[in-house]
């Protein structure tokens, strides 16, 4: 176990997954703090996407254990929810590397298919909606103002009606980020936010994660490729190589640790730089 300060949000305890005689994590213990933003890096097939997958019920993990401190629920063990309640109950929500909107319909729409949950919930599953009954109604009035809300935010109002799909890809990763935000994490894991973003673009999603965890307290759990993005935004770094943490720390601490360097350059290059 590990030790864990206080803003713990997060606490990932000798995580392992194997896959028959892979090992796709080995042994991993982190604590995501809110508020801050902590980066996982690593090579392809480090074993980033995996992580995700064990913390949001996609996999279970073959030994270790993730725990949510919510303000509200207190413990919950990720590793034993169901997939929907990681997201609604322990507010732990995840976008994915391929981007995943619903292309014809429109922007608004995204964002209030996100909430449909909460809306079945208000209908009682019966005909709530369709007759218009109060708690429906007011449940889908709350579930436009907090869309609306962050489209404001995200500086996304002005396209609140045009189909998601005739956006640009930054506006479709921010769309992303913004259906997220409609279910109130406590935690948002942004697989490769960056990917496919121009260098306007890429500033602009550095600008967003700052004001997310400064200004909304949220924990941000970033699998990212592009090191400015890293540098710029991250608290703390943990790198994996083939499963393994080889290294934890701020992103000075990370972009001069031997290990790191040898991981990303091999071994050979590494003795040339040093030569
Ligand atoms: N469902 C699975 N079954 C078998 N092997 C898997 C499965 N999921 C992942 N792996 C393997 O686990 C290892 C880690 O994969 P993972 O996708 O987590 O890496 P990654 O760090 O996210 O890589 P990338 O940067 O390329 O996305 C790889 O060797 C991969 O082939």
């Amino acid at each position: 176990m590990i030790e864990t300060p206080q803003n713990t949000l997060l606490e990932v305890n000798n995580l392992t997954m194997r896959f028959g005689g892979l090992t796709a994590l080995d042994d991993l213990s982190l604590a995501v703090p809110a508020g801050k933003v902590t980066s996982i890096i690593g090579p392809n097939g480090a074993g980033k996407t995996t992580f995700f997958n064990c913390l949001t019920g996609f996999y279970k993990p073959t030994v270790g254990d993730v725990v949510m401190h919510h303000p509200q629920h207190g413990k919950l063990i990720l590793n034993q929810l169901a997939t929907h309640r990681v997201a609604r109950h322990a507010g732990v929500v995840r976008t994915f590397q391929n981007i995943r909107l619903f292309p014809s319909m429109t922007v608004l729409e995204n964002l209030m298919v996100a909430q449909y949950n909460a809306l079945q919930r208000a209908s009682r599953f019966s005909l709530a909606g369709l007759l218009g009954l109060s708690g429906y109604r007011r449940a889908n009035e709350e579930a436009l103002a907090k869309a609306t809300t962050w489209l404001e935010r995200l500086g996304l109002i002005d396209r609140a009606n045009v189909a998601a799909g005739n956006l640009s890809y930054g506006t479709q990763r921010r769309i992303e980020i913004a259906r997220a935000l409609c279910v109130d994490p406590l935690l948002l894991c942004l697989d490769e936010p960056a990917a496919g973003l121009n260098p306007r673009e890429s500033a602009e999603l550095n600008e967003l994660l700052l004001y997310l965890s400064r200004e909304h307290d949220k924990g941000i759990l970033l699998i990212e490729h592009d090191m400015s993005v890293v540098m710029r935004v991250s608290d703390q770094i943990c790198v994996l190589n083939f499963g393994h943490k080889i290294a934890q720390g701020t992103p000075h601490e990370i972009q001069h640790d031997p290990n790191v360097i040898k991981a990303y350059l091999g071994e050979e290059e590494t003795e040339e730089v040093s030569a």
